[in-house]
This record gives structure tokens, sequence and C-alpha cells, in this order.
């Protein structure tokens, strides 16, 4: 039921068409399942190639009735929601953000999860073929951050900096407050699933697991043998080598970076092309080389896009005169020059105490009654 043959086409026409492949209508209703019809849209999305608003006005225009797209949407518009969050809260996302996680046994992974050795069949085969393409289903990110945290009682960070790495759809917000959601520091309920939830969705017919349990007994949990042993893992960002760049002072300098590579900003117009990836911010959030040649791969889309590795400041200074155009992200603070807007799906800003609040709000909004 894994696919360890899947490929991410860094092409611009294959990621339209993979939208338009898209059945939100299946989706509502078998999404949670491993072979649902997800839309695996995440790795586009997370760097920037295409937004969320994007991927809704193109399903939009399908003319399909409203309700039975409304899933669809509506998990498109959770990412939004997490990017407000991260845009209000800044660095503290980093840490639990409503509460406490409790309990915490310690700070590292288990090492069953980052060995894919877990006992649990479906969720290990999942991890190996995770490490081959960089995607995971949300349902087994969800019983991941579930064994992790609520059943082998790690404290979230390092294992959602253990999955940020890995996927290519690396995305901080979604990740850090995902797995905090999960683990109860960011709602008011921990995620478990036991093993005849993962058999429904997996596909699997395991028996006599840790988790082979009736819910009530993660009432009174105690750390599984399988789960016991936990590591701190290594994660450095592989990046590549700085080329040199030339930079025409007379035109604009645009900056696409690890969450920008949007080919259609300022499309033909003339400006220096300049891809920043700057060490201490991969330091801090670290990505694998599948992440890293995913991201490279997308220059396709972008021409005369040059590589520079270095800080923004060095990049700066290199720039001279040019005037420097980025767009708005949490990670761009420290930039200076003319910042842009993103493309939201709904014109709702702000950091709200729920999802279902926030998408109350967008479901108010005259864009979501016009289309
Ligand atoms: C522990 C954990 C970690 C996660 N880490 C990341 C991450 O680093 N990067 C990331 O992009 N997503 C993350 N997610 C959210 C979600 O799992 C992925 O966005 C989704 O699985 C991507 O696959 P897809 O494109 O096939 O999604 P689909 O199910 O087809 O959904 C369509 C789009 O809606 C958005 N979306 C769907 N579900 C969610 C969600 N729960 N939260 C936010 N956006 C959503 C994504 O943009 C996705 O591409 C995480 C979820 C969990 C539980």
């Amino acid at each position: 039921m894994t696919n360890k043959s899947l490929i991410f086409s860094p092409v611009y026409q294959d990621i339209l068409n993979a939208i338009d492949a898209v059945d939100p209508v299946a989706y509502g209703s078998d999404r949670n399942f491993l072979d649902g019809s997800v839309s695996r849209l995440s790795p586009y999305i997370s760097r920037g190639v295409i937004s969320t608003k994007m991927v809704m006005e193109r399903i939009q225009e399908r003319d399909l009735p409203r309700e039975k797209i409304e899933k669809f949407i509506q998990e498109l518009a959770w990412r939004d929601y997490w990017q407000q969050l991260w845009i209000a809260h800044g660095e503290a996302i980093n840490q639990d953000l409503k509460k406490p996680q409790q309990p915490v046994n310690h700070y590292g992974i288990p090492e069953a999860i980052a060995g894919h050795r877990t006992s649990i069949k479906a969720i290990d085969d999942c991890i190996e073929a995770f490490y081959e393409t960089g995607y995971l289903h949300n349902h087994v990110r969800m019983y991941i951050a579930g064994i992790s945290c609520n059943l082998g009682f790690a404290h979230w960070l390092h294992p959602a900096q253990w999955m940020y790495y890995h996927l290519l759809d690396g995305d901080w917000a979604s990740n850090a407050l995902s797995w905090q959601w999960v683990a109860g520091s960011n709602s008011h309920k921990k995620y478990v699933a036991n093993q005849s939830n993962i058999n429904k969705y997996c596909y699997s017919d395991q028996k006599g697991t840790f988790l082979d349990v009736p819910y009530s007994a993660f009432d009174q949990w105690e750390i599984p043998q399988e789960l016991e042993k936990s590591v701190k893992l290594d994660l450095r960002s592989p990046l590549p080598t700085t080329e040199a760049i030339n930079i025409d002072p007379k035109q604009n300098t645009l900056i696409y970076n690890y969450y920008n590579m949007d080919p259609k900003w300022h499309e033909g117009a003339p400006a220096n092309r300049i891809l920043l990836l700057e060490p201490a911010i991969f330091e801090k959030y670290p990505v694998g080389q599948n992440a890293i040649n995913f991201l490279l791969s997308l220059r396709t889309n972008i021409p005369e896009l040059q590589v520079f590795v270095g800080s923004f400041a060095d990049l700066k200074a290199q720039a001279g005169t040019s005037a420097i155009i980025y767009k708005e992200h949490p990670l761009n603070t420290h930039y200076t020059g003319t910042e842009e807007a993103r493309d939201w799906m709904f014109p709702v800003e702000g950091a709200y105490h729920s999802f279902f609040a926030f998408w109350k709000k967008c479901k108010k909004t005259a864009v979501y009654h016009e289309a």
C-alpha cells in the first residue's frame, strides 16, 4: 500500500495537471485512507510554487456543488491558518504554544520511529518509503506523532524536526503546530489511534501489537518496550556550494528562497533572480538531501535563477544599488527592501484560537460566497 516510486515532477505544467487531477468530491469521503484521493500538492504549495489560493480558484472553476468540495477547501485553509499563527506568534511556535505537553519523558525521538522498527508494520513501511519519497499521508503523520509523543512520551520538537527534515513539503508552521496539536500542547485533547484504526485506514490486519488495545488502555499508559529507546539525531542541511553571482545594479533583485519558488512572480520582468539559501536559517530548521534536491529541481521553472548560499546581509552587499524585492514570510523578517504580500485564500488575518473559529470567519467572507 505504500508507494516508494512516488516522484514529484518539478515541471510547472505537470504541477497544473496535478491540480486538475484532484478529485475534491471523493476527497471528502476517502481522504483518511492510505490510498484515498489526496492531492499530493503539498510539496509545491510548501515551496511556494503554487498557492493555496490558486489551488482553490482552479478547483472552483470546475463549478462543482460548493458543499461537495468544502472538505478539500477546508483542508487547504488549515495551511493558511497555521501560517497565520506563525506570523502572529513568531518563534513562540517552537515551544509549547497553549499549555505544556504532559507527560514528557525525553527530548529525543523514539529510535524505533526513526529506524522504522516500531513493530507496527503499516507505520514502519510508511516511514521506510518516506525516506525515499519525502512524502507522508496526513493520517500517517498523525499516527507517527501520536505514537512518538503520546505513547512514547517524547517531547514533540525533535520528532517534528526529524519529519520536517525528510519532507519535501516541510512547512514549519504546519509541521510544528500539527505536532503540537497531536501532543496536546496546542489542542484540548491528545491524538491517539489504536491498531484497529490503523488496520482500517492502512488496510493491514496486524494483531497482538502494543497498539492492539481498547482506547481506554491509553488512559493509564506506560511506555511500551518498543518505544523505550530514544535518540537525538544530528540533522544537518547539505546546502549546495554558492555560485559566483552576477547582479546588474540597474535591475531589481528578486529574492527566492525555501518558501518562495513562484515562477509567476514578476514573470518576464527584467530582474536579477537569486535563490537565497541562508546557512543560519537551515541550521535552525534543517532539511535533508531529498528536500534540497527537490528545491533545486524547481529552478527549471525560473529562468536565470542564480543560487546564493550566504546571509541576506552578504547578498545585500553584493546587490549594491539594485532594489531588493521579496515576499512576506515569517523567516524573512530580517530582509530589507520592498516586501510584497503573499496570496491567501481568504482576507482573514490573525491568530484565531481554533481552526474552526478561523474557518467560520473565512466562510463569512465575500470570497467564499462568490465562489
Ligand atoms: C504531524 C504532522 C506534520 C505535518 N507537517 C507538515 C509539513 O511540514 N508541511 C505541510 O505542508 N503539511 C504538514 N502537515 C499537514 C498535512 O499532513 C499535509 O499538508 C498533507 O498531508 C499534504 O499532503 P497532500 O498535499 O496530499 O494533502 P491533501 O490532503 O490533498 O490536502 C490538500 C492541501 O491542503 C493542505 N492541508 C491538508 N491537510 C492539512 C493540514 N492538516 N494542515 C495544513 N495543511 C493541510 C495542504 O496544503 C495540502 O497540500 C502535517 C500534519 C501532521 C499531522
